[in-house]
């Protein structure tokens, strides 16, 4: 399998627990020969600049496959359905204390500390047309239409890259799509258990020293 792509996820994949980005992943991003698209539950402004800092694509999957952005000084090309996603947000708020992350950048979801039991918020929101993700940094209420991995098959097809020939890199519930579009799919050895079962590869090493060490192990580096 040739790898002509690879999709990253960055909290928890290139960062650590604290969110600290991983100098180390960076370096060995910096050195493939091929398109590194970064694919994150974050807002796009955060996507398109950690993207021109760590010297990557400027295509970049954000707020979980429900904004894609092809140019740096481009407009965001929004995928979600931002408005289902506050119907469901009403229907928590019944129940529990909400507090919302940077709701004022977000185009297709909204954004939640994890302040509430994720399994019994997900029952109060079924058949909404929406979907509860949980990062580990943050729960998203996503468009149900929408993940990393479909935005990943929209993206690889404007490149004229097969998505068989990408690999997918993460750490949470919220790359599992993504892993399984994906030709190859990696999880760091701090992945959640459910990415870890559907992936090809899992590291002995968590974080960015994990991605470095799965490019060492695929040869790309
Ligand atoms: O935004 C989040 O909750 C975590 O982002 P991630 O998808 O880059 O891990
Ligand atoms: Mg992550």
């Amino acid at each position: 399998m040739e790898i002509k792509g690879v999709a990253i996820d960055i909290d928890g994949t290139i960062t650590d627990r604290k969110r600290r980005l991983n100098c180390r992943a960076v370096e060995a991003l910096r050195k493939l020969e091929v398109p590194v698209v970064l694919a994150t539950g974050n807002i796009s402004c955060f996507a398109r600049t950690a993207a021109k800092l760590i010297g990557v694509s400027d295509i970049v999957i954000c707020e979980n496959g429900g904004v894609v952005r092809f140019d740096y000084d481009g407009d965001d090309t929004v995928l979600g359905n931002k408005e289902k996603c506050y119907k469901a947000l009403e229907v928590l708020r019944e129940k529990y204390e909400v507090v919302l992350l940077d709701d004022v950048y977000r185009k297709s979801e909204v954004c939640l500390r994890r302040t509430f039991p994720k399994d019994e918020a997900e029952k109060l929101i079924a058949r909404m047309g929406v979907k509860l993700l949980d990062s580990g940094f943050a729960y998203h209420i996503a468009d149900a239409e929408v993940s990393k991995g479909k935005a990943l098959r929209f993206i690889a097809d404007r490149l004229g890259i097969d998505v068989e020939n990408f690999l997918a890199i993460g750490d949470s519930e919220n790359d599992i799509d993504l892993l399984e579009a994906a030709g190859v799919g990696v999880a760091v050895a701090n992945a959640d258990l459910k990415l870890k079962e559907i992936a090809d590869v899992v590291t002995s090493r968590p974080n960015g020293d994990g991605v470095v060490e799965a490019l060492e192990f695929l040869g790309l580096i």
